[in-house]
């Protein structure tokens, strides 16, 4: 038996929903540049998951059905309102709190396609529930109902802030979303798969993600990025911040890829909207921060910004608190989640690879007084 450490060029399924081919990342074979520029992120979810582009008339009925399923069961809210608010991480929080959904959607087991379809319009509807009610609860606020007038990304900033969000903001926020949507067989997309590949529900496959993706070596990385922006403090202190960092053989954050080696096409938008954001808002110097980081990482390293490194700055320029960037990021890549994991389900078959064996062998049972 050989092993490939991180199962690393492992082709472990065949997929539709997305492709990484030469450095360019499709949705059902649009270009991601294409529907960055283009599609509103309620067009990306449709696209993933039936395969096409909607018309105008499917979107306007997409758009609200997802409305009609955003308001969120109030137990829920009494639940995260009893969390230990100063001591969770937000992605805690989600994690339990869809967890939790499943205890009150009474179809949670049912396994029929029409069935599962509608818990992914629930789940994708009310993710962004969550995390804005967990985040104005923490604050001491109460949640704010979701709105049928607003679409995906107006409604998320709306639920956050109480307040009609600008269009430069509900833009910038949108293209974010599209860019985060899916992205072939990641490592929450992967672990999606694997739950509910036992035939285990949605509710678990979301769960189970959410969990993958909260660490650093994933979708926490948009957070550490900020830490370390944040540490950096200014531009003057890049070289020698990152000098330290390097020596003592750190990883930066937002910088390599699994898949990626000559640059991950969602960063160059995220760039540009970090650039323009920051203008906005008069704070350039994170922008230029990390234009520093960049430079100096990739001349020293060779390695290239992911997804995560610009969007840190492009968050932060929206006024989103720096714990919120990964859930934000479940908030979009949940799309991507349920359609593989319908996906899984219409061809489904036990996802259960092998181990090498390296531990001992032969070994005796002691009794235990004899140890
Ligand atoms: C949405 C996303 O998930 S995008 C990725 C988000 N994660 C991050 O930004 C965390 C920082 N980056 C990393 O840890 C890695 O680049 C990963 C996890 C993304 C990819 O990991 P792998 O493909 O396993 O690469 P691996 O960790 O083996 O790195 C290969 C070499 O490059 C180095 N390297 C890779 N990334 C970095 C980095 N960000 N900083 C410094 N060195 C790095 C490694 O130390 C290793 O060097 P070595 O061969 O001398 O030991
Ligand atoms: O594909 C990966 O390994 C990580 C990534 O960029 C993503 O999930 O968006």
């Amino acid at each position: 038996m050989s092993t490939t450490r991180g199962l690393e060029g492992i082709v472990a399924t065949t997929s539709s929903v997305s492709s990484i081919i030469e450095s360019v990342l499709t949705y059902q074979g649009y270009d991601i540049d294409d529907l960055a520029d283009n599609a509103s992120f309620e067009e990306v979810i449709y696209l993933l998951w039936n395969g096409r582009l909607p018309n105008s008339a499917e979107l306007s009925q997409f758009t609200q059905d997802l409305a009609a399923q955003a308001q969120i069961p109030n137990e829920i809210i009494d639940q995260m309102k009893a969390y230990p608010i100063d001591k969770v991480h937000p992605m805690a929080a989600l994690r339990s709190a869809i967890s939790s959904l499943a205890l009150f959607d009474e179809t949670a087991d049912v396994m029929e396609e029409e069935a599962n379809q509608l818990k992914a319009l629930k789940i994708q509807a009310q993710i962004p529930t969550i995390v804005t009610a967990f985040s104005r609860i923490r604050e001491g606020l109460e949640p704010v109902s979701p709105r049928s007038d607003l679409g995906f990304a107006a409604n998320f900033l709306y639920m956050l802030t109480g307040k009609d969000p600008d269009e430069i903001a509900v833009n910038a926020f949108n293209k974010a979303l599209v860019l985060h949507a899916d992205h072939e067989l990641n490592a929450s997309t992967f672990t999606a798969r694997v739950c509910v590949a036992t035939l285990s529900d949605v509710y678990s496959g979301i769960t189970a993600a959410i969990g993958a993706l909260k660490g650093p070596l994933h979708g926490g990385a948009n957070e550490a990025v900020m830490k370390m922006l944040n540490e950096i403090g200014e531009v003057e202190n890049v070289e020698p911040y990152i000098r330290k960092a390097l020596d003592n053989k750190e990883k930066i954050m937002g910088f390599g890829h699994r898949v990626y080696k000559d640059g991950d096409p969602r960063a160059k938008h995220l760039k540009e909207m970090s650039k323009r954001l920051t203008e906005i808002t008069g704070e350039t110097k994170w922008y230029e921060m990390s234009i520093k980081v960049n430079e100096m990482v990739t001349r020293e390293k060779g390695l290239l910004p992911n997804v995560d490194f610009y969007s840190a700055s492009v968050y932060h320029s929206l006024g989103i608190k720096h714990d919120l960037f990964t859930p934000i990021f479940a908030v979009s890549r949940t799309s991507g989640w349920l359609a593989h994991i319908l996906e899984q389900y219409s061809n489904n078959r036990l996802i259960r690879p092998r181990a090498e064996y390296v531990g001992p062998n032969k070994q005796t049972y002691t009794p235990i007084e004899q140890r």
